[in-house]
């Protein structure tokens, strides 16, 4: 049995509790184990539980249910491991996203002492009024409604009285009772306790830093700077502290309120295709992401029908290169090329532990035949992603972790799409940056500087492509990649290669002729006829033919 170190009085109480709630959906055993019921004297326990009824919920709804009765903290943790598919079981994390973040709303808060004490200020200064119900509650702070003197409509976020400390108390407890588990309970060990609170630890402690939020929202803002289609809260931060966020009020309806929406002349379909959009954009082009669309965050101005995304606690962030890995990607799950789609997640994963390479192999060729069975305008993207992350999990393959968030923020945003639109399809919005991918890896370039190996490459892609990517690829205008299309193989490729590197040989005998023959001319060089240097007037003459034939050629068909 181990040794527990008693806790202080005032600790006692959120152990007992923390006991209770366990015992009573049949948990209660770790604590037993570990000798921590031990320190809990009887008085505070609630008898020997009634665990019958609920055991006949399953484990992971259970440990669903322990965290909605334990309460903010908790919940937290649950909601922030809603998105930790690299460290939880993909039945556990289904239950944890069922968890809502609304919390009670604070009893005998005073809204006005709070915002004078930490902005040091005396309210009437600054201020018209403040709303004191507040607009929403959730675990970590309290939004209110507030007017400025000079008549801006702001929000105040101020976080919870105490939160801190209640925080650190419970993360005490967490980390106790997480030790205990990995030690003395086999069924919780595979979850690895101790290594989730300690990420846990990290995630919360940021989420309570409300200057890295504000950070966020302005970096966010900077990204789309220009952009029309799109709103971002101004901060006010004068009017800020880490603990504070006063910002414009957004005066939209929520993405989620179709017939609203409707009501204010906004077409839903026409926000569905835009919200996408916006959402691509973060992770394609900026590589910073909102990490949890859900429609709560997403709001739209019914004066101008822009866009606005609230809330950027948790933000992703794709680096140039995990770019690059999310093209390949993409274009291998395209081409259905399963064994080079498995180098690449070995290349990109933190961890593999791949127990059968035929069984992943088998699952991802399932997958793989499941897109091109269907047509692209069909296909689910949040299904296959689910798919794609059971056989992830299956197949011991643990992705970097910002993976995960933009796999669950996909699959959010195209639920909130379809929400909006029944027939929303989210490959209409990717198409795009399907063709700039495509064209950037098989640009004559690339091509060059890898040493043409990439012939192959491109004449299984055009035979393996679905009939819409090609659609796709079609529209490329730019001309090579039409060219290469139309081709449809690899001799006539190879002959437009060629022609190219023909025209280059061509342009260097020309511009050799051209000096060469300047030379003469200047050095006045025999032969002469006529005082002119015979080879450097035939010099001038085969230049400016030749020349003139080429550029004509390139301006009529792009060849010669
Ligand atoms: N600038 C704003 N203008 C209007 N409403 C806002 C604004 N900021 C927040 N809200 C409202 O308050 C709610 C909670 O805000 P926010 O999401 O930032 O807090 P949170 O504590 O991170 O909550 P959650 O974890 O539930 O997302 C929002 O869903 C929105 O309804």
């Amino acid at each position: 049995m181990a040794a527990f170190k008693i806790p202080k009085q005032k600790e006692i109480k959120r152990y007992a509790t923390l006991f209770n709630v366990l015992a009573k959906y049949g948990f209660e055993d770790v604590l037993v184990n570990s000798g921590i019921s031990k320190a809990i004297p009887k008085s505070y326990l609630n008898g020997h539980p009634d665990t019958e009824k609920n055991l006949s919920f399953s484990t992971y709804e259970r440990i669903r249910m322990v965290l909605e009765e334990l309460g903010p903290s908790y919940v937290k943790l649950g909601q922030i491991f809603s998105n930790r598919e690299d460290m939880l079981p993909p039945e556990l994390i289904k239950e944890l996203e069922k968890l809502q973040d609304h919390a009670p709303n604070l009893k005998n808060f005073d809204v006005q002492k709070t915002i004078e004490d930490e902005l040091e200020i005396t309210l009437a200064d600054y201020f018209l009024s403040v709303n004191p119900e507040p607009l929403a509650a959730a675990s970590l702070a309290q939004v209110h409604r507030a007017i400025l003197l000079n008549g801006d409509e702001v929000v105040l976020k101020i976080q919870r009285p105490n939160i801190e400390e209640v925080i650190e108390s419970d993360l005490l407890i967490m980390k106790q009772v997480a030790k205990a588990l990995e030690k003395y309970s086999t069924q919780a060990q595979a979850l690895q306790p101790v290594r989730i609170i300690a990420s846990f630890e990290q995630s919360i402690r940021e989420e309570l830093q409300f200057l890295r939020e504000m950070d966020n929202t302005e970096r966010f803002a900077r990204n789309f700077e220009g952009n029309e289609m799109i709103h971002v809260p101004v901060i006010y931060r004068s009017l800020s502290t880490n603990r504070m966020i006063c910002m414009e009020f957004i005066d939209g309806i929520k993405v989620s309120e179709v017939n609203t929406l409707k009501a204010a002349n906004i077409d839903p379909a026409a926000v569905a295709k835009v919200g996408v959009d916006l959402y691509i954009e973060q992770i394609l082009e900026h590589g910073f992401f909102h990490a949890d669309p859900h429609p709560g965050n997403i709001f739209v101005l019914p004066a101008t029908g822009q866009i606005c995304f609230l809330d950027f606690g948790m933000m992703g962030t794709v680096m140039p290169n995990d770019k690059e890995a999310l093209g390949d990607l993409l274009l291998y799950f395209l081409r259905k090329d399963v064994k080079k789609i498995i180098i690449l997640l070995e290349k990109i994963a933190v961890k593999t532990d791949i127990p059968d390479y035929k069984k992943l192999e088998q699952d991802l060729y399932e997958l793989v035949s499941g897109i091109s069975d269907i047509s692209l305008q069909n296909v689910k993207i949040g299904t296959i992603l689910i798919q794609f992350k059971t056989v992830l999990y299956e197949n011991r393959i643990v992705l970097p972790h910002y993976l995960y968030m933009l796999i669950r923020g996909l699959i959010i945003i195209e639920g909130v799409g379809r929400k909006l639109d029944p027939d929303f399809n989210i490959t209409d919005n990717l198409e795009p940056y399907t063709s700039k991918i495509i064209r950037r890896r098989f640009s004559l370039k690339r091509l060059f500087k890898k040493n043409l190996s990439r012939f192959q490459d491109i004449n299984d892609l055009i035979d393996t492509l679905p009939d819409d990517v090609n659609a796709i690829l079609k529209k490329i205008k730019d001309g090579k990649l039409l060219v290469i299309h139309e081709h449809k193989g690899l001799n006539e490729f190879q002959t437009a290669m060629s022609k190219s590197v023909n025209r280059l040989v061509f342009a260097v005998i020309i511009a050799a002729l051209s000096i060469g023959s300047s030379i003469l001319v200047m050095a006045k060089m025999p032969p002469l006829v006529n005082g002119i240097p015979l080879l450097g007037a035939i010099g001038f003459v085969l230049s400016a033919v030749l020349g003139f034939y080429i550029v004509i050629s390139i301006f009529k068909n792009n060849q010669f």
